[in-house]
């Protein structure tokens, strides 16, 4: 059983994941962190994102206050609020799944650095779908990184702070380590329009034929249930930086 605190529970992404961990017996929410002054900070984290019920858990605007009662922290939310549940996660040793997208390769540095302290993953996409197309990627990189012109293209709603995606970013990575390609190598398109829940598609151009490898969300389940599945991986390891790639088992 892992313990854990919720950030942004009103957030798209965090109430989807109160929904999901609510619905299994290998998770136990303690309690969420909203921002001062919202009228349902002291509320139940239930009603907060919206299920319609009390869970037995409450919103709060201070992370201390309910830090100790939790193994783990699920933040999918701002940058700037990332950065504080990152400080307050290794001050008391407790485990971070931050999947929020956007940072600068500083602060990126500095997540990914605690992973020597606390159990740590940031993972800018955890549908298992999308992990499975990233190794797809790997394979054709490392066959058709000299022979191809690579291009990415993202599709998110126009509510979408960050461009291009933290996705688009790491299929990129995935390129650059399968091959001789820099990232200025790959072009990037992002398209911000409508309320989409977000499309990759990765195309390898080459001459007289071409290679599109896709990914297109339906809804935003996807990440919620790879996220909870990540939570309990990462519970049941202990300190130590961890990957989707781990807890799928590519
Ligand atoms: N890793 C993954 O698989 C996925 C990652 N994301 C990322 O998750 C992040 C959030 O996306 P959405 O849920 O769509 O955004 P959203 O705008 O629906 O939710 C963000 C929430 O953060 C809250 N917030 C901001 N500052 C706060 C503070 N100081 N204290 C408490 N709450 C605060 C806002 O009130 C808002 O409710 C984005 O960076 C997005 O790229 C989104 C989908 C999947
Ligand atoms: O809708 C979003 O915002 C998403 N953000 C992540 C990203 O930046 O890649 C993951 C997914 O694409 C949805």
């Amino acid at each position: 059983m892992v313990n854990i605190v919720i950030t942004a529970p009103r957030g798209h992404m965090d109430g989807l994941i109160v929904k999901a961990a609510c619905e299994r017996d290998d998770i136990r929410i303690v309690g969420g962190l909203g921002p001062a002054g919202r009228d349902y900070i002291g509320k139940d984290i239930g009603l907060a994102a919206g299920l319609g019920r009390e869970i037995g858990a409450l919103v709060y605007d201070d992370l201390t206050e309910i830090i100790d009662r939790c193994d783990l922290v699920v933040d999918f939310s701002r940058v700037e609020l990332s950065m504080e549940v990152l400080s307050v996660c290794k001050k008391y040793k407790k485990g971070f799944l931050c999947g929020t997208t956007g940072f600068s390769a500083e602060q990126e540095k500095a997540l990914l650095a605690a992973g020597k302290e606390i159990p740590m993953m940031k993972a800018a996409n955890t549908s298992y779908v999308v992990n499975v197309m990233r190794k797809l990627l790997g394979i054709a990189a490392e066959a058709l990184g000299d022979k191809a012109k690579i291009e990415i293209i993202d599709l998110h709603s126009q509510n979408k702070l960050d461009a291009p995606s933290g996705t688009a970013l790491e299929l990129g990575e995935e390129i650059t380590a399968r091959s001789d390609k820099k990232m200025e190598d790959i072009a990037f398109h992002s398209v911000r329009a409508g309320d989409t829940p977000s499309s990759h598609k990765v195309i390898f151009g080459c001459m007289g034929e071409m290679m599109e490898i896709s990914h297109h969300a339906y809804n935003w389940e996807c990440y919620a249930r790879g996220a909870c599945d990540a939570m309990v991986y990462m519970a049941e390891h202990g300190p130590g930086l961890y990957t989707m790639e781990d807890v799928i088992g590519l």
